[in-house]
């Protein structure tokens, strides 16, 4: 069992991370949207925001053992009217078994939940099931600790795919994508570099980890509020984690080259780009939304890209004027970031994966005739599923006569990498390290 931090507890908390649940298992809606709605919807503290994302994170990483719980702790299920304290439940168990909260507290805040969801006259049930638990937790524990299917949290699929691709490696990988994720730094290389900016954070009381070959990554020892990191205001540091700052030095973008980033949003991998070389940039994204975002963070870093907002798999946006590098970061089944976003596992279908990748090859195809002979692409994903990934680019040098692979350099030895995606990378998340990512580059030949 892991052990979270909790803050100040409280029955809005509680109430907004039972409404989040409920939206993503039943409406199938992304954890990232509901979160933030929820929180509006019962009026939330900052300490309480972080609590009810706490809560909402670990009952989805830990769903089945949860439900399971559930199953054996009420009589007959709840009514679809009533569903709520159903997620309520579900809250109410992750705190007792995970969190740091002292139970009569998780309890009585769960419990007072059921009002702010209009639920008082189940406030009974809720107390009853909790309780119960607390009388029965051994047995349960001992009965989940022994029963396979409930070993590693994740959707069967899932978890089949990655045993017969990554037998050796498969429960490293699933241990991960458990873990809460390690925070990491990209430190701005315009104002600092990562041994610079280390000396700052620890002046700052903050410990860092740096790591061979990441020249501007720092890994925090603990994550904390971005606003207490020097000069994050001023643009010296961004979050993003370390499988993507390859990104940027893997494009290699020269000064005045004409680049595409052509997934672009948030910007994270725009900005790093930038920061290293004071390229022409276009970033480009379907997103209206999550191109705010790149404004937001360009802005913040004083960086300067064209940015549009357009379909990659067309080319009505495009001016005829062919690209030196363009970057994929191919929209993918994010099973390489499922620690970050852990309602992806409960959202994905299995079904996905054939539509993502023929989502990808369109993609590729589209851009790879705006890219000039004798460039290179560099082609991304956060999965870590082959079809998105060294099958799908095989696929493509296969079907392109014009397109060749341009071998990627060793990687440095603390990354996690699968030995059999060769001349690409095939990062796997690794416990307290670098998410799963996956790199690969492609050279146009000259004719
Ligand atoms: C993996 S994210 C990109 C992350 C980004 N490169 C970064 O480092 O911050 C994939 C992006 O692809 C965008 N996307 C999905 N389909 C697209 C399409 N047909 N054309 C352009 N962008 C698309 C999504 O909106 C999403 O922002």
């Amino acid at each position: 069992m892991s052990q979270s931090r909790a803050g100040a507890s409280g029955a809005p908390a509680r109430a907004a991370a039972a409404s989040a649940l409920q939206q993503v298992l039943q409406h199938q809606r992304s954890l990232n949207v509901a979160l933030p709605e929820a929180a509006q919807k019962f009026k939330l503290t900052a300490a309480d925001k972080g609590l009810a994302q706490a809560i909402a994170f670990g009952v989805l990483r830990d769903l089945p053992t949860l439900e399971w719980l559930v199953a054996q702790l009420v009589d007959k299920p709840l009514k679809p009217k009533v569903r709520i304290v159903h997620y309520l439940l579900l809250a109410g168990l992750y705190q007792l078994r995970s969190m740091r909260t002292a139970s009569h507290a998780a309890i009585s805040a769960t419990v007072d939940g059921a009002v702010l969801v209009r639920q008082q006259g189940l406030k009974g049930l809720i107390n009853a099931v909790l309780r119960s638990y607390q009388r029965k937790q051994d047995e349960c524990e001992a009965e989940i600790n022994t029963a396979s299917e409930l070993s590693g949290n994740h959707p069967g699929w899932i978890k089949k795919r990655l045993q017969q691709r990554y037998p050796q490696s498969w429960s490293q990988i699933i241990a991960a994508n458990q873990q809460q994720p390690p925070m990491w730094l990209r430190v701005n290389a315009r104002h600092h570099n990562a041994t610079s900016y280390q000396a700052l954070l620890t002046e700052a009381g903050i410990e860092s980890h740096s790591y061979p070959g990441l020249d501007h990554g720092l890994r925090l020892q603990q994550p904390l509020d971005v606003a207490t990191l020097p000069g994050f205001s001023e643009g010296w540091v961004s979050v993003q984690d370390a499988a993507a700052q390859f990104a940027a030095p893997l494009l290699g973008a020269q000064p005045a080259e004409r680049i595409l980033d052509a997934c672009a949003a948030p910007g994270g991998k725009s900005a790093h780009i930038l920061e290293g070389a004071a390229c022409e940039l276009t970033a480009l994204d379907i997103e209206a939304s999550r191109l705010e975002r790149v404004k937001d963070n360009l802005q913040r870093l004083a960086l300067n890209a064209t940015i549009v907002e357009a379909d990659a798999t067309a080319n009505d946006w495009w001016d005829g004027e062919l690209f030196d590098r363009i970057l994929l970061d191919a929209p993918c089944s994010a099973t390489g970031v499922i620690r970050r976003h852990p309602d992806i596992k409960w959202l994905r279908r299995e079904s996905d994966i054939a539509d993502l990748s023929d989502l990808q090859q369109t993609i590729l195809t589209n851009l790879w005739s705006m890219l000039k002979p004798g460039g290179q692409l560099l082609y991304a994903t956060c999965s870590v599923l082959p079809e998105e990934n060294h099958q799908q680019i095989t696929h493509f040098i296969d079907a392109n006569s014009d397109a060749e692979w341009d071998e990627l350099p060793p990687p440095p030895a603390w990354l996690a990498v699968d030995p059999l995606a060769s001349k690409g990378w095939q990062l796997l998340p690794k416990i307290d390290g670098h998410d799963g990512f996956y790199y690969a580059r492609l050279k146009k030949q000259q004719h």
